[in-house]
């Protein structure tokens, strides 16, 4: 289930709000323009499809978001029990950081954290199956995909280089451990 929780970024632990609501979920991070969205439509392509059969089962989807962000690219990244070197992608991913771009993704299977890190509050945002988030370019924030991570995403890039991450070398990804280790 898509989960929003809420934290001050002084204490781990203490949810100041937590809903599992998808329309309360956009709602509570409209204001921060970072963008959440169920897409229902699409007969969902089987876990182990190749990457063209993905991309084309979410062509018209795809279009219209990058028509919308002006991103040029997109690719499927899946992550599983046979991904080589997990602990050091994961590691890559969980650690407070930002981007010179928007990070718009998109689950067709599994799950995975977005823990945002706005003002003096953190935002864990549990992403599922047919959930797109879409963060703000420039916004403190980390990803876990757990220690049994099987998930398959679209993301979408701006960029020709595709990923670059600006690390801001924070603890805060660590005190906010959402499987603890
Ligand atoms: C599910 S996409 C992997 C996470 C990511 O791209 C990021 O945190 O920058
Ligand atoms: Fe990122
Ligand atoms: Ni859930």
């Amino acid at each position: 289930m898509s989960t929003l929780t809420i934290f001050e970024d002084t204490a781990p632990g203490q949810a100041v709000v937590q809903t599992s609501d998808p329309a309360q979920i956009a709602a509570l991070l409209k204001p921060f323009n970072v963008r959440f969205e169920r897409w229902e439509g699409p007969e969902i392509p089987p876990r182990d499809a190749d990457e063209t059969t993905v991309l084309t089962a979410y062509r018209p989807f795809l279009d219209r978001l990058m028509g919308e962000t002006g991103a040029g690219s997109a690719d499927v990244l899946r992550v599983n029990a046979q991904t080589p070197n997990y602990g050091a992608l994961r590691k890559k991913f969980l650690s407070e950081h930002t981007h010179s771009e928007d990070e718009v993704r998109f689950f067709v299977h599994g799950s995975g954290h977005f823990v945002l890190h706005i003002d003096d509050r953190i935002y864990d945002v549990e992403c599922c199956q047919s959930d797109l988030i879409s963060v703000p370019e420039g916004y403190k924030h980390w990803f876990d995909g757990g220690p049994a991570p099987d998930f398959v995403t679209l993301r979408i890039f701006t960029h020709k280089e595709g990923w670059i991450a600006d690390y801001t070398d924070t603890d805060l990804a660590q005190r906010f451990l959402v499987y603890p280790q």
